[in-house]
């Protein structure tokens, strides 16, 4: 089964605890569910524990309501040697009617690890199949080399005690 799943679903409603006062659902929690598919296609792939080590490129771009039907996509779109980057997609809509939102969407990446306190360890390679493919994962290095980016800008600043 490892090295084989390369995209999972997640379908679930918003429920009124995950909504703020406006009846929208709050950005932690998306990046919770984010974070949940991430893991669950993360372990699928790899076969260990994995852990989070970045989310780059994230927007929200449109409200989740209380009682949408919501689905968190997320697809493999580059493996490195321990990490595994997805596509995340989160869409909403009406369970009564209506057509699929998109609400959010971003980058996430996972790091194996050979237990749940151990080290990084190889994950079975994903290699891009065609142009679509490929693209995909040109899109997830750059976003998370920006991140990389911003990362360098805090830690410079933070280094010269200026935060
Ligand atoms: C048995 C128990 C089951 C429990 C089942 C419960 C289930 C319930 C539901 C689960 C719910 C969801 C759960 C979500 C999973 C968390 O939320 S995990 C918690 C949040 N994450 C963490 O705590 C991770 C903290 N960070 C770390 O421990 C270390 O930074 C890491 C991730 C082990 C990496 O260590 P490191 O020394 O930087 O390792 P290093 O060898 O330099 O780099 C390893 C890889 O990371 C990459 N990397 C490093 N920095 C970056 C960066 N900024 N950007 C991109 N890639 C990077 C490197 O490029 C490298 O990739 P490869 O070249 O190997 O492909």
């Amino acid at each position: 089964m490892t090295g084989r799943q390369r995209e999972l679903t997640m379908r679930f409603l918003a429920e009124p605890t995950d909504v703020n006062y406006g009846g929208k659902v709050h950005g932690g929690v998306v990046m919770k569910w984010i974070d949940q598919a991430g893991y669950a296609a993360a372990v699928g792939w790899s076969g260990t524990y994995s852990v989070t080590v970045a989310v780059g490129g994230i927007r929200f771009v449109a409200p989740i309501r209380i009682s949408d039907l919501v689905t968190v996509r997320t697809k493999l779109v580059h493996t490195g040697t321990s990490s595994m980057h997805f596509a995340v997609e989160v869409a909403a809509r009406d369970p009564m009617g209506g057509e699929p939102r998109l609400c959010t969407h971003c980058v996430i990446v996972f790091v194996a690890l050979d237990g749940v306190e151990g080290k990084p360890t190889a994950v079975p390679a994903w290699t891009p199949a065609g142009d679509d493919d490929r693209k995909l994962a040109e899109y997830a290095l750059q976003v998370m080399e920006l991140s990389k980016g911003i990362e360098q800008t805090v830690e410079r600043y933070r280094e010269a005690g200026e935060l």
